[in-house]
């Protein structure tokens, strides 16, 4: 019995004089023929073949060997006999079904879930798996009762509830009077083991009509909950597009610009999605390009997210200044792209000048030589990290592989920095330029933000029949002035009979919120107010952004928020100035560091003796007669170091950006629509 145990049997081998059984087996070893000289110890064998010999020696082991062979049979003739059975099934479903699946990466899979949702006989299954998380705002969401409504009293975060399909449970249901099957499976994938989930569906029937009006069904279902929003994309580290969010459409009406900015770009891009036709029969590739520049916090992200609300696209944002993307990803990404959708490359100046290299890849033998308007110009560049090249961000944009129908958005902040062939017709084929506020958008920015709600207006009439009011006018601003003083009185009375009537302790910020909280004005009013604001906002000083920034500050007190701008101005203004002031500092300390290394570098090739005192080695690299803030050297004033160096070798990249070349601008300004900031690019 013992020698059954692999333990016993070992120690049967390796010490045979304290077993019964040794001599027997010592007397059959193949090695003691060769190990005499140790007669009665057992030799080790030292080859394999008199191993396998030595070892088949022992019942024991013949005995554990047989029941490995035994069960590896029986193990390969069930998992053979399965999967013939699964191919079976396979075989026979596939004679009587039809079968899809839906990966979880692709905007399908979205679909059937809302569709999904929206089965009676999904709402009653016994088995599901609970999810919170976001699929955007046509999810296949649970109505929690009151969720959405307590959110905005107690400020309660509210994260959606979603049933999903348990992972490899099958759930029947019927559609069309066709017996149906939803799986949904997991796997892993990737070198760090993402899990990817899969929807199969299995419809009884062999009709294809059945899949096409499910998929249709799925797709107008979620088209329908689209209607009020936008959805987000973004690519991730393995070229794919990942749907990332989807947000409420933003209304064009909140957008302020100057008049008829709004509605070129919108009937161009309406224009160019209606017309492909008209780009076939001529051969030009049905793409269209617009750039957007100028001023930070001027509207351009805005506008493009009004664009694609108005448009009913999706946008997908291309980073180019992600980790790893190189030109083929970014070819790849760019011909994943759906055929009508907004590609969004925004601060495009700022991959190319930090993250985007001249050339091509080195030793690719693309490389080029800086051209005079490059983007280096723009400043020093930054570590060039990226792999990509600006060939490459050429060839993605209208290369053979682009895809035909889309959109492409960029935003840049340097024009200037941009190189003319990024910025050619075909590429870039519209140049929108955004300006800091003017004042005529001062005074529309004052207006939506202080707009009376339907009752607010309710009582504004009332008060207009207290008081006639002129309403607005463009030479009242001095009345509008002098009534202003009045106004706060006013309001500040309206405030002290509110606090101390009804109202509650904790505001019950549901709704209405601000404009219940303020005073309540008139439209009439309001413009006046309005009036007086843009009056003290100089034109094309501020950004938009910070008079947006500003009135968020006044939310409820329109009144000194007119009153109150011109000393904010001003202090604005004194801190740009500041800003300024030191960031010439900065580039003329930048500048310096840059001539000093200059003149080391040099000193070095001329390898002029060094002419300084073995004490103070450091400072000889030094010009620091020249510079005596040399940052070198710390900062320290040399007077003692009389170095004989050649003049200072310019600088390879300039920091000061020059301007670009006119004839290398964007040309054919669109005269007739007396829109100086709009461009359609031109080949020069
Ligand atoms: N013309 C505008 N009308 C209304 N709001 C604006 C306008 N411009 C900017 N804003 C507001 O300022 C904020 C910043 O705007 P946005 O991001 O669109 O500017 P941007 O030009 O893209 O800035 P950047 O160049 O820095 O990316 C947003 O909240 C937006 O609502």
């Amino acid at each position: 019995m013992a020698s059954y145990f692999p333990l016993a049997a070992l120690q049967q081998i390796f010490s045979p004089g304290t077993s019964d059984d040794a001599p027997a087996l010592n007397a059959t070893h193949p090695m003691n023929t060769t190990t005499s000289a140790t007669a009665g110890q057992t030799a080790f064998p030292v080859d394999a073949s008199s191993f396998i010999a030595f070892a088949y020696s022992f019942s024991a082991l013949r005995d554990w060997l047989k029941l490995i062979v035994i069960g590896g049979l029986f193990e390969w003739l069930f998992e053979s006999c399965r999967r013939l059975v699964t191919r079976l099934y396979d075989k026979v479903v596939g004679l009587f079904f039809i079968r899809a699946s839906f990966e979880e990466t692709d905007a399908s899979y979205l679909w059937i879930l809302v569709w999904l949702s929206r089965q009676p006989s999904w709402s009653k299954t016994r088995d599901m798996q609970i999810t919170t998380r976001a699929y955007g705002g046509n999810s296949p969401a649970v109505d929690l009762d009151g969720e959405e409504q307590r959110a905005n009293e107690f400020f309660e975060t509210s994260r959606k509830i979603s049933y999903l399909p348990s992972v490899s449970l099958t759930y029947s249901l019927w559609y069309k009077r066709r017996w149906m099957t939803i799986t949904r499976v997991q796997q892993q994938s990737g070198m760090r083991g993402e899990k990817e989930n899969t929807l199969y569906i299995n419809i009884l029937t062999r009709d294809h009509d059945i899949l096409k009006q499910l998929l249709q069904e799925a797709r107008r279902y979620y088209m329908a909950g689209q209607q009020h929003n936008m959805c987000v994309y973004v690519s991730d580290s393995t070229n794919r597009w990942n749907h990332v969010a989807c947000r409420a459409k933003r209304s064009m009406n909140s957008i302020v610009l100057d008049p008829g900015i709004k509605d070129i770009l919108l009937e161009d891009a309406r224009d160019f999605l209606r017309s492909k036709p008209w780009y076939a029969e001529r051969g030009i590739p049905f793409r269209r390009g617009y750039l957007l520049y100028g001023a930070p916090g001027s509207g351009k992200t805005s506008m493009i997210h009004c664009m694609a609300g108005e448009l009913g696209l999706d946008v997908y944002i291309v980073s180019l200044s992600r980790t790893g993307l190189d030109d083929a990803s970014l070819s790849e990404l760019v011909n994943a792209l759906p055929e009508r959708c907004i590609a969004l490359m925004e601060d495009i100046d700022a991959a190319f000048t930090h993250g985007v290299s001249r050339g091509g890849l080195p030793g690719s033998g693309q490389e080029e030589e800086p051209s005079k308007t490059s983007a280096s110009q723009a400043g020093p560049p930054g570590p060039t990290t990226s792999k990509l090249s600006l060939s490459g961000l050429l060839n993605a944009l209208d290369g053979v592989g682009a895809q035909e129908g889309r959109i492409l958005f960029a935003t840049t902040n340097k024009y200037t920095a941009l190189d003319p062939a990024l910025c050619r017709p075909g590429r870039m084929d519209l140049h929108v330029e955004f300006k800091n506020a003017s004042k005529y958008q001062a005074r529309e920015l004052f207006k939506r933000f202080y707009l009376p709600t339907p009752s607010s207006e309710a009582i504004g009439a009332e008060e207009k029949e207290e008081r006639v009011d002129s309403g607005y006018e463009a030479d009242s601003i001095q009345a509008a002035a002098s009534e202003t003083s009045e106004d706060v009185e006013q309001d500040n009375e309206k405030k002290v009979v509110t606090s101390d009537s009804s109202a509650p302790d904790v505001p019950s910020f549901t709704g209405q919120t601000h404009i219940a909280h303020g005073p309540k004005l008139s439209r009439a009013r309001i413009a006046r107010l309005a009036a007086q604001f843009s009056d003290a906002i100089p034109e094309r000083e501020c950004s938009m952004a910070s008079l947006q920034g500003y009135l968020m500050t006044y939310k409820t007190r329109p009144v000194e928020a007119a009153l109150e701008v011109a000393a904010w101005v001003e202090e604005e203004r004194e801190k740009r100035q500041l800003r300024d002031r030191e960031e010439k500092a900065k580039e003329a300390k930048a500048k310096d560091v840059e001539e000093a290394k200059g003149e080391g570098e040099s000193d070095d090739r001329a390898a002029a003796p060094p002419m300084v005192a073995t004490s103070a080695p450091a400072l000889a690299r030094c010009s620091c007669q020249r510079v005596p803030t040399c940052a070198t050297c710390g900062g320290a004033k040399v007077e003692t170091i009389s170095l004989a160096l050649p003049s200072p070798v310019s600088s390879p990249v300039s920091p000061i950006p020059e301007p670009l070349p006119q004839s290398s601008k964007p040309a054919d300004v669109m005269a007739d629509l007396a829109m100086p900031s709009v461009e359609r690019a031109t080949d020069s």
